[in-house]
């Protein structure tokens, strides 16, 4: 059985007197800085000047270089894009390491695949939410929180458990529940659930469904409000209760359909697909392509960006949703 946190569980004492390094201030970055002060701990920024560092100030945070936050830190966050931290960390974030602080990350990408090699007397954790940054922020701030994982690759100092359950409650995960894993898990695990289901199934599996209506005749406005519009609308029912709950709301007729032809719409083959995905995850075939991609400046991943980017949902759905006044910024 996974060991589950909540705050009964965690001290924010163990973090008084120590500084907490937030390197990064991107999606995870803000909403977790953000948690931790009005936490009461103490926490920086480390980023390089721009937009990111801009915003931390306007938001009331102090802000270093990358170097300089870790220098004067107990616990670093590496909040930084998966590609870019093993570099950031040998420039700027390994020279202000030393015994017994804590290096720690919200996803196992670098330590699993061996980019980052940190040295053996730092404590070496993960606390990493199981949701977006912006939604980090917007549940804390509401009094909720979302939930995390945490794993503990290195115990330098004795007490790592109780540091990284420390900044989890900071961030406010320990109000909804922290459950804890390895780097291993959390690594392949995420990255199959964003390839093959979350981001890359979803999305492949809402453009195959787009495809098929206008290619039989259908309107480009009614396919994106069928499979793109109210899929949000089912995904908040199976997230509220589970399918059952899902089912339970639409009517019997939705509900035969999905017991009888979702099946077939994902069938063997996708069964397949999903089991070769995740033998690429687990042998690092994936981690060398990402790897390699950037090292030759994304050629792949800015082709297939842009092509998704000019496809006829993408500008349909911008049309259609210029026309609700809910999707006003
Ligand atoms: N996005 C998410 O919701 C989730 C992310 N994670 C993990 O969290 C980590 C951070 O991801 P995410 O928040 O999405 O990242 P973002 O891309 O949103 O933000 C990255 C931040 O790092 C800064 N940055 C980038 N390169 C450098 C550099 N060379 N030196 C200094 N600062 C730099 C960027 O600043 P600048 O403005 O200067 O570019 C920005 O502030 C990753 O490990 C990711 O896997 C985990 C769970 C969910
Ligand atoms: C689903 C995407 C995610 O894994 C996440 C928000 O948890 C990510 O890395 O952004």
């Amino acid at each position: 059985m996974v060991e589950k946190y909540y705050d009964a569980d965690a001290d924010l004492g163990v973090l008084a007197g120590k500084r907490i390094a937030v390197i990064g201030y991107g999606s995870q970055g803000r909403g977790q800085a953000l948690n931790l002060r009005d936490s009461g701990l103490d926490v920086i920024v480390g980023v390089r000047p721009g937009k990111s560092w801009e915003k931390a100030i306007k938001d009331g945070i102090e802000v270093f270089q990358v170097a300089d936050a870790v220098k004067q830190a107990d616990v670093v966050q590496v909040l930084l894009p998966d590609e870019d931290q093993a570099r950031t960390y040998l420039e700027a974030i390994r020279p202000g390491l030393s015994a017994g602080k804590t290096l720690m990350f919200s996803h196992g990408f670098n330590i699993h695949y061996g980019q980052i090699v940190p040295p053996p007397d730092v404590n070496v954790v993960m606390v990493a939410p199981k949701g977006p940054g912006h939604l980090v922020r917007r549940l804390y701030e509401e009094g909720a929180g979302v939930p995390a994982l945490i794993a503990i690759e290195q115990d330098a100092s004795g007490d790592a458990r109780a540091v990284a359950l420390a900044y989890a409650k900071g961030i406010g995960a320990t109000r909804a529940a922290v459950f804890e894993t390895s780097f291993r898990e959390e690594t392949e695990t995420d990255l199959f659930g964003e390839q093959a289901v979350l981001c890359g199934g979803c999305s492949a599996l809402i453009k195959a469904g787009f495809e098929t209506l206008v290619a039989n005749g259908y309107a480009p406005e009614m396919a994106y409000l069928e499979v793109c519009h109210e899929l949000k609308l089912i995904v908040d029912l199976i997230y509220e209760g589970g399918l059952t709950t899902m089912r339970e709301v639409v009517s019997n007729t939705a509900r035969y359909g999905d017991l009888t032809r979702g099946p077939r719409v994902i069938g063997p083959e996708t069964y397949a697909a999903m089991q070769e995905v995740l033998e690429e995850i687990q042998d690092g075939r994936f981690a060398k392509e990402w790897i390699l991609e950037n090292q030759v400046n994304r050629p792949v991943f800015s082709a297939l960006t842009r092509a998704d980017e000019e496809h006829d949902l993408e500008v349909v759905g911008a049309e259609i949703r210029a026309l609700m006044p809910q999707f006003k910024k």
